[in-house]
């Protein structure tokens, strides 16, 4: 009888063994074959039989260096998953992101983890992950309203603050010692700057990292959050087995209690401010809508509105510190001009008593040709979103035909395609010479070298292709946060330069490690540290200058 018994589950073991065996090898049979759509396109055998692969780097956290490579090695087009294709070819950026663009990909499905309990009935999170484009224009428009022209004005007044707090942090951290050099981490004040700063456009002021430090762990949080749906968005079907995984999904379960703490609190505040929600909530037109828009973003805005900001300036902070003869020309450029437009220096003590609380900067700054070339060569070298800009034919439509002059892509339904910002940043094609150096004078319409022996540009003919530039992606589904993201990079790079000069701290800096521990998680993480040496320059009392 049990010898029956152990004969009849040998045998459905073996079974089923053979039944996957067979079907697995059938599976990487056709995902290998000629017959196979994609088969035509190059790329390493492991990515053609299975996106695990893809996991696993992901997994490293050097997806951006990785998809460089295969690129370098494969070509413009290269096969990266059994399904899906990654493409450094410029001319099919409108087709695959811009106007005539498809909707998100599935990746998508693999980093929806977030859910609050109003979205669990919901095939979405949040704007960022919906896969309908209807679906998408609709949750869209809240967004496009709170970032048109006049509400970004409004969160303007409210950086000057925290511009004032991070100077005032820095100053007083110079001022401490007797030589009147400080000894900062740059790195990690900018992120608090940035993530204070969501706090105050988002929550009415809720964060206050850079005054108490990470006490609730926040950034930790956030982080870990992240990792893992770094890696399970390769492989949509682990997340969703995942998903349900207390353990697994702790990070994510915390980060979002903590967002949705903060968006009650913001709620039930009596004073609001003309905040990012306030804005939203106008844009629906419905006093009801208020809390479930903001609760279904507030994760969003944490996410997306901090982290890539204080990535973004870090990075750009590294190549300035690394390129001495850009951070004079960029201070020169910043002095004339607060000097010719009467700006404050913006570092308290001094210069506010004078500095009114409505003046906004950002129509002097956005027409400053350094600092504006410096910033855009921050983001072609270092784009916050390296590699994951995904999308996929709608379904329903059969496929989508991708075209330039030389080359043609069929993308059947089922399948998706990846333009990778940080590859196509750094094609010699579109970005020359030197794709991979900072050279900001690459922006401006007539090269000038920087003095002191800096990039010498000025006999230099620069190829710099505006449209294979996309930090913030393009199309309906691009950064929604742009304006905001752009304001904020020039107030704090400007008033930085202009109030410090700043070195690497050489005793404890080690050049490579910076680069070497990025970590391309969806967003660009700076896990390296950016010591610097700092010393106040005291500007405001040389000069006495004070707002118009
Ligand atoms: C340097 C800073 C930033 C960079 C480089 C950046 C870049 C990006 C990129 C590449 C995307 C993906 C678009 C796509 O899939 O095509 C994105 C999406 C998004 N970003 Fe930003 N971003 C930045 C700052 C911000 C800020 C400050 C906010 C404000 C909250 C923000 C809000 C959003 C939102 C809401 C989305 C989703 C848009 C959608 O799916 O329709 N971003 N961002």
């Amino acid at each position: 009888m049990v010898e029956n018994g152990y004969t009849i589950a040998l045998s459905t073991g073996c079974a089923y063994s053979l039944f996957y065996t067979v079907l697995l090898a059938s599976v990487i049979r056709y995902r290998l074959s000629p017959s196979h759509p994609l088969a035509k396109y190059p790329g390493p055998t492991i990515m053609k039989i299975t996106k695990i692969w893809a996991a696993w780097i992901a997994y490293g956290g050097r997806t951006h260096v990785y998809m460089k490579a295969l690129h370098d090695k494969y070509g413009p087009i290269v096969r990266i998953g059994p399904n899906e294709l990654s493409t450094s070819e410029k001319g099919f950026i409108p087709q695959i992101l811009g106007s005539q663009g498809m909707p998100k990909g599935p990746l998508w499905d693999g980093r929806r983890f977030a859910q609050t309990d109003a979205q669990k009935l919901e095939d979405y999170d949040s704007v960022v992950d919906v896969r309908d484009s209807l679906l998408h224009a609709q949750l869209r428009k809240p967004w496009n309203q709170a970032f048109s022209a006049e509400p970004v004005k409004d969160y303007e007044l409210l950086l000057m603050p925290r511009i004032v707090q991070i100077l005032e942090i820095l100053k007083g951290t110079c001022l401490h010692h007797q030589d009147g050099i400080g000894r900062v981490n740059m790195a990690k004040w900018i992120s608090c700057f940035a993530f204070d700063f969501m706090g105050d456009v988002a929550f009415g002021g809720c964060f206050e990292l850079m005054k108490e430090g990470d006490k609730d762990r926040c950034l930790h949080n956030m982080e870990a959050a992240l990792h893992l749906v770094s890696i399970t968005q390769h492989v949509p079907w682990v997340s969703k087995v995942m998903r349900n995984m207390p353990l697994v999904n702790r990070a994510m379960a915390r980060f979002i209690k903590f967002a949705v703490e903060k968006a009650l609190a913001r709620y039930n505040m009596e004073m609001k401010r003309k905040d990012l929600f306030y804005h939203m909530s106008e844009a629906s037109g419905d006093p009801e809508s208020e809390l479930p828009i903001i609760v279904s973003n507030a994760l969003l805005a944490i996410v997306a509105g901090s982290d890539t900001v204080s990535f973004t300036l870090s990075c750009v902070l590294y190549l300035l510190l690394s390129n001495p003869a850009s951070y004079n020309r960029l201070q020169r450029e910043v002095d004339e001009t607060f000097e010719k437009c009467g700006i404050p220096a913006m570092d308290v003590a001094e210069s506010m008593d004078s500095f009114s609380p409505q003046a906004r900067y950002n129509e002097v700054f956005s027409s400053m040709p350094y600092l504006n070339a410096v910033i855009n060569e921050g983001m072609r070298l270092f784009p916050a979103v390296p590699t994951a800009l995904q999308r996929a034919p709608a379904k329903g439509s059969g496929g989508k035909l991708l075209k330039t002059e030389s080359l043609s892509i069929f993308l059947p339904e089922g399948n998706a395609i990846v333009v990778p910002p940080y590859v196509i940043h750094r094609d010699p094609r579109y970005f020359s010479p030197s794709p991979d150096s900072f050279i900001p004078e690459r922006w401006l319409p007539s090269p000038t070298p920087s003095s002191s022996g800096g990039n010498d540009s000025s006999a230099t003919k620069f190829e710099t292709s505006r449209d294979a530039f996309i930090p913030f992606s393009v199309g309906q589904q691009n950064c929604a946060g742009r304006p905001l993201a752009v304001i904020e990079m020039r107030y704090l790079l400007a008033a930085l330069t202009r109030n410090f000069d700043m070195e690497f701290d050489r005793e404890v800096y080690n050049v490579t490690q910076w680069e070497d521990k990025m970590e391309d998680r969806f967003t660009c993480h700076a896990k390296g540290t950016l010591p610097v040496t700092m010393k106040w320059r005291g500007v405001a009392a040389k000069s006495g200058n004070v707002v118009a």
